[in-house]
């Protein structure tokens, strides 16, 4: 498949879920950063020396080294995908928002199930990072690992005996590397105890996010758990710290689970059911309510309370509704309105063929 088709195919590896845990724990990322030595930051490179480290990580990528370990990895520049394609790929979480800005100097290498996706000229040169459905951050780090290990084969990259791995932002200095998960959390935000939760979490050293990463909301009740800082820590232990936090949410969501269906099952189906109810029947909806509505039915599904569809489909819906996967396809810019229509619709069809 080319890289064309794979940007616009709804479904990514990350997403068939199956993975440990993985009712609540949605997927875990590890991405590290990395510079080129003699290159200035990517704020500060004009276009050509931007192509340089373009065409300096595509012949990296063409070596026998990270092909042997990552596959087979295709490149495309950020200016030959239209803004909806760029757009998709940050609504499939392959690329960060940040990709979008400055286009011309950025590209994009993905795997074709897009597993593994690497970002060039993001906030450094590099952004290596490696998406499993689930918990598993070990076998994360293990991927993203063999490609970093294939890319300096070939690679100069920017390093301090002192400090590790140079970055443009202090805080990934050291390992530079970010291990998140993500975590549906309906749970605790039904029993209000999410607040709590988390402000612990950022207690223990750890940033929760929104939805698209850095200063996004949390939409459908989904929590991106990650560490702060990055130096000196090796990476097993930024692993195994954010594993033992990630076990103690994961604990608190299941005990709040068991508490909604002890003391409020009436209107815990109640809920479930009405927000099944509307997904499979709406003919307008908006992305908030939806995304909403399939937390809910996944909360359901995850619960036993309803049998519908499987939480891989839910999980690709998520990705299916959002504005720019929607213009995709109809080959049209959409206004609001057409928008939730045709988000309704999607749903509709999606969740009425079954399975
Ligand atoms: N566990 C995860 N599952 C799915 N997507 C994730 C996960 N963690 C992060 N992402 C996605 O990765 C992208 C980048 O996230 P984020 O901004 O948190 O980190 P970063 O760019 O690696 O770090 P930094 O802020 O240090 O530059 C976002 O699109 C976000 O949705």
């Amino acid at each position: 498949m080319g890289i064309k088709e794979t940007v616009n195919n709804a479904r990514s590896g990350w997403m068939l879920g199956g993975g440990p845990d993985g009712d609540i724990l949605i997927s875990s990322r590890i991405r590290v950063a990395r510079n080129l030595k003699g290159y200035a930051f990517p704020h500060l490179l004009d276009n050509e020396k931007a192509g340089q480290v373009i065409h300096a990580v595509q012949l990296a990528m063409e070596n026998q080294a990270v092909k042997s370990r990552a596959g087979n990895l295709e490149m495309i520049r950020m200016s030959e995908l239209t803004p909806v394609e760029r757009q998709i790929l940050v609504e499939k979480h392959l690329i960060s928002p940040n990709l979008l800005e400055g286009h011309e100097k950025k590209a994009v290498a993905l795997r074709d199930d897009e597993v593994i996706s690497i970002m060039i000229n993001e906030e450094d040169h590099l952004r290596v990072q490696c998406l499993l459905p689930g918990l598993q951050l070990e076998k994360a780090w293990e991927l993203v690992n063999q490609v970093d290990d294939g890319l300096e084969h070939t690679l100069d990259y920017a390093f301090s005996e002192k400090f590790g791995y140079l970055t443009a932002c202090p805080t990934n200095t050291g390992t530079g590397m970010r291990a998140s998960v993500m975590m549906h959390l309906p749970g605790l935000v039904l029993v209000d105890q999410v607040g709590a939760v988390l402000t612990t979490v950022s207690k223990l050293g750890f940033t929760v996010r929104g939805l698209y990463g850095e200063g996004t909301e949390a939409l459908g009740n989904l929590f991106q758990l990650s560490n702060q800082v990055t130096m000196g820590h090796a990476e097993e232990d930024i692993i195994t710290s954010l594993n033992s936090v990630t076990g103690q949410v994961l604990a608190q969501e299941r005990e709040a689970r068991k508490a909604l269906l002890q003391q409020r099952r009436d209107q815990l189906e109640d809920k479930v059911g009405r927000s099944y109810g509307i997904l499979k029947h709406a003919h307008m909806i908006s992305s908030e309510e939806a995304m909403r509505r399939l937390s809910d039915v996944r909360l359901g599904v995850d619960l036993q309370l309803i049998t519908g569809p499987a939480p891989a489909q839910l999980t690709e819906l998520m990705v299916m509704t959002r504005p720019a996967y929607l213009a995709k396809q109809r080959n049209s810019d959409l206004n609001p309105l057409e928008r939730d229509i045709l988000r309704a619709q999607t749903i509709r069809n999606k969740l009425n063929q079954g399975g």
